[in-house]
Order: C-alpha cells, then sequence, then structure tokens
C-alpha cells in the first residue's frame, strides 16, 4: 500500500444540542455536549487510515490543551504525529456548532486559529514525507499560500494531488496546472467554473473548465444522484449506489477518503 499525505486542518469540535437555535440575543438551554476532534484534513486522514490507507498528516495546533485531542486522536488511530506543528501564538482551532433537533437548523462558526497559521518552513520540513507518497490529499481549510506550496512540493516530484476543494474560496488560476484529479461537489464546481450544472451539457462544460486549466482528472459529486467522472479520454456517469439514508453530513469527506484508499492502493 502507498502512503498518502493529507495537508490539511485539524479543529476541535464543541457541539451542542439544543431544542430550538438561539436567536440573537437569546440564550437556550441545551440537552447534550459533546467535544470531539474534526477538521476537514484531520476527519479525512483519520477516515483514509480506516479505509487502510498509510496515512501521515500534516496540520497545525497550539499550545494549548485542545492540541491533546488532536494528539490522542491520531495516536489511538495510528497516524504519525510527527507532522502535526506546535503554533506558540494562535491557539487550536475549534468549531462551535450547535444542533438544533425541532428547527432541523445547524449554527457553527468555525474559528481556524493554528490551522490557518501554517508556516512556510513548516511545509518546507514535511517535504520528504509529501514526496516519499504516492498521493497528496489536501482541502482548503488552511492557509491558501502554504496549501499551494504543499502542492507545488508534491506537483514538482510527480506526487499525484488530490484536491477536495471545500470549502470552497477563490483560487489563483496556477493552482490547477498539474492536479491529479479535483473532486468538487455540484455547489463548488458551480462556484469555481462559473457554469450552472442542470444537464449533461453543463457537466460537460464544468468539467472543460477545469480540464483547460490543466486538472488532468475531474469527479463531480452529485448528492444521492451519484458522481460525473470526466478523464482525458472518456466521461462517464456513475450512479450512487441506493442505501437507506441516515446522515449525508460527511458524504464528500467519506468520498474523497474512499476514492483516495483505492488508487493508493493500486486500484485505476
Ligand atoms: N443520499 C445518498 N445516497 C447515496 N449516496 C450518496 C448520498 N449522498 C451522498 N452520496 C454519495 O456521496 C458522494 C458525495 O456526496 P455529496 O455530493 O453530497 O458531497 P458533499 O456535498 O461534499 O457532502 P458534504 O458536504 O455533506 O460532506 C456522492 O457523490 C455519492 O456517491
Amino acid at each position: 500500500m502507498s502512503k498518502v499525505t493529507v495537508f490539511g486542518s485539524f479543529v476541535v469540535d464543541l457541539m451542542a444540542r439544543v431544542t430550538v437555535t438561539p436567536k440573537s440575543g437569546e440564550t437556550v438551554k441545551g440537552s447534550y455536549f459533546k467535544m470531539s476532534a474534526g477538521g476537514k484534513g484531520s476527519n479525512q486522514a483519520v477516515a483514509a487510515k480506516r479505509a487502510g490507507a498509510n496515512v501521515v498528516m500534516i496540520t497545525k495546533v497550539g499550545q494549548d490543551n485542545f492540541k491533546d485531542i488532536d494528539l490522542t486522536s491520531f495516536e489511538r488511530e495510528e497516524i504519525s504525529t510527527v507532522f502535526i506543528f506546535i503554533d506558540n501564538e494562535k491557539p487550536t482551532g475549534v468549531a462551535l456548532i450547535m444542533v438544533g433537533e425541532e428547527d432541523g437548523q445547524n449554527i457553527i462558526t468555525v474559528v481556524p486559529g493554528a490551522s490557518d497559521n501554517i508556516l512556510l518552513e513548516e511545509v518546507k520540513k514535511a517535504k520528504n514525507e509529501i514526496i516519499s507518497g504516492s498521493h497528496l490529499l489536501i482541502q482548503l481549510e488552511t492557509n491558501l499560500d502554504v496549501t499551494i506550496e504543499a502542492i507545488n512540493i508534491a506537483k514538482e516530484n510527480n506526487v499525484k494531488v488530490i484536491l477536495n476543494p471545500a470549502p470552497v474560496i477563490n483560487l489563483p488560476d496556477a493552482i490547477y496546472e498539474g492536479i491529479y484529479l479535483i473532486t468538487p461537489n455540484e455547489l463548488e464546481a458551480e462556484s469555481l467554473s462559473g457554469v450552472k450544472i442542470n444537464d449533461e451539457k453543463s457537466l460537460i462544460k464544468t468539467t472543460n473548465f477545469f480540464h483547460e486549466k490543466g486538472v488532468e482528472n475531474v469527479i463531480i459529486t452529485l448528492g444521492s444522484k451519484g458522481v460525473y467522472i470526466s478523464t482525458k479520454s472518456e466521461r462517464v456517469f456513475v450512479e450512487a449506489i441506493e442505501v437507506e439514508v441516515v446522515d449525508t453530513t460527511g458524504a464528500g469527506d467519506a468520498f474523497n477518503v474512499g476514492l483516495v484508499a483505492a488508487l493508493a492502493s493500486g486500484r485505476k
């Protein structure tokens, strides 16, 4: 099994359940509280490991107690913590999540903290890890300058970059050149390409946007409909497997790690 490097965020999720989410100025009583490891990067690293990939994580936490949640969760999953950098000024990132049981609303505030403050010299220190892997899996919750540096290190050393462009932000054109695979969901694809997706023609136009900018392969995830795959030689729509849906939160993360674990195991 080849190695997958995940470069991304770690935050501590502080989740409270409430009957109805509060309005501005209101205080409500919660019924349940849970603190757990979160952040797109960390979630994808753990899930990729559980899917059978050999994973190394690069991220950054603060010099505080929350960092231990991160380190403990990676140690438990047997993921190396050597490239989890520690910020002396910024705290470990947190996500404040309120889940309304009756109104079905989620209110979330993410303070990325140290995850958004990875230094150029730190990613350079992790260079050997990146270049000794077969794939670099990357999202967009970390500071963009250093995220781009990690991508460039991978590209220059023939490591295949899988870019999950979430949360979507404005990206410079240069980022796309040489990307092995991009995996936006429908809304991310629309936002990046400026094309409204409503039929096969628009899917072709959207994927062409990425190909023309230098991306080799494009997979647009379409929720319960499945995925649209476009490579340089073929285009194919793959329907989702029908399942009894319990909760689709993190479906995109799960899709990306299943994919990267399969690719790292040599599947085409
Ligand atoms: N209801 C569903 N039934 C079957 N498969 C699903 C369903 N929802 C999602 N999937 C699978 O997961 C993939 C990713 O889902 P989706 O396109 O919703 O990602 P996403 O919007 O990034 O998800 P999220 O933001 O919730 O993490 C889909 O392409 C599909 O393969």
